[in-house]
C-alpha cells in the first residue's frame, strides 16, 4: 500500500512542495509566519473534521492525538500576541466519506510532519524574534517522536487489507489532497 500510495503521489508531492517552500522561505516577519499558519489551518481543519468523521475507531492511538489545527491556532496567537479570529478555511476539500479515503488524507498529513524539522531551522533563521521557539510547535510535529509516529502510521497503513476498489478509493483521496492544497496555496500565499 505505501509503495503504491509513494508512486501515485510522487508528482504531486514535488509539486506541492515546490509551491510551498518560497512561501516558507518568505515567513521573514511575524505577519508573513501568520499568514503561513493560516494558509495551512485554512486547509487542516476543515480536511480534520472530515477525517474525524470517517476514521476507523481502530486507528493506533486514535485520530485526536494526531490533530494540527489547534496547534496551528496556539501558533497564530503565539506569534500575533493575542488571540486572533479563527482563519478563513477551504471549502474546496477532497472526497472523505469513508475509512479509506480518510487514510488517504492522513497519509499526506502525517507525512507532512517529516519536513518539520527542516522547516523549523528555516524558520528560526529567518524570522529572529524570542517569541518564535513557542511559536513553532506544528512544524515542530511530534518532536522527537516524529520518527516512531510515522513509522507506525505506516504499519498501520499496511494492514489495511481493503478490496481493489477501496485501495484505489484511499490512493485517489490522498492524489486529490495534495492536489488541492496546492490549489488553496496558490489562491492563498
Ligand atoms: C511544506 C513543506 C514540506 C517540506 C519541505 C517537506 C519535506 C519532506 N517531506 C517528506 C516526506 C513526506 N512529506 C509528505 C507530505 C508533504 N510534503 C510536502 O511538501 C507537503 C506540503 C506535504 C503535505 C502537506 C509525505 C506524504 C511524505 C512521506 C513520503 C513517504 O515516505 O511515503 C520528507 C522525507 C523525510 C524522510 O523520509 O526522511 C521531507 C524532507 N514536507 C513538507 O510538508
Amino acid at each position: 500500500m505505501i509503495e503504491q500510495l509513494r508512486e501515485s503521489t510522487a508528482e504531486l508531492h514535488q509539486d506541492l512542495e515546490r509551491t510551498l517552500i518560497p512561501v516558507i522561505k518568505q515567513a521573514n516577519s511575524p505577519e508573513a509566519y501568520i499568514r503561513l499558519l493560516q494558509l495551512f489551518y485554512g486547509y487542516y481543519y476543515p480536511l480534520e473534521q472530515y477525517i474525524a468523521a470517517h476514521i476507523d475507531t481502530s486507528f493506533p492511538g486514535g485520530f485526536e492525538g494526531r490533530r494540527k489545527a489547534t496547534q496551528l491556532l496556539q501558533d497564530i496567537n503565539v506569534i500575533n500576541g493575542s488571540p486572533l479570529d479563527p482563519p478563513v478555511t477551504c471549502t474546496n476539500i477532497p472526497e472523505i466519506n469513508d475509512n479509506a479515503q480518510a487514510l488517504g488524507a492522513m497519509y499526506v498529513l502525517e507525512g507532512s510532519t517529516l519536513g518539520g524539522q527542516v522547516i523549523c531551522q528555516i524558520i528560526q533563521r529567518n524570522l529572529p524574534v524570542p517569541e518564535i521557539s513557542q511559536a513553532l510547535s506544528f512544524f515542530n510535529g511530534y518532536g522527537e517522536e516524529t520518527r516512531a509516529k510515522w513509522d507506525s502510521f505506516v504499519h498501520y497503513l499496511e494492514g489495511f487489507h481493503g478490496t481493489e476498489e477501496q485501495k484505489k478509493r484511499l490512493v485517489e483521496a490522498a492524489a486529490d489532497t495534495f492536489r488541492q492544497f496546492k490549489v488553496w496555496a496558490q489562491a492563498n500565499a
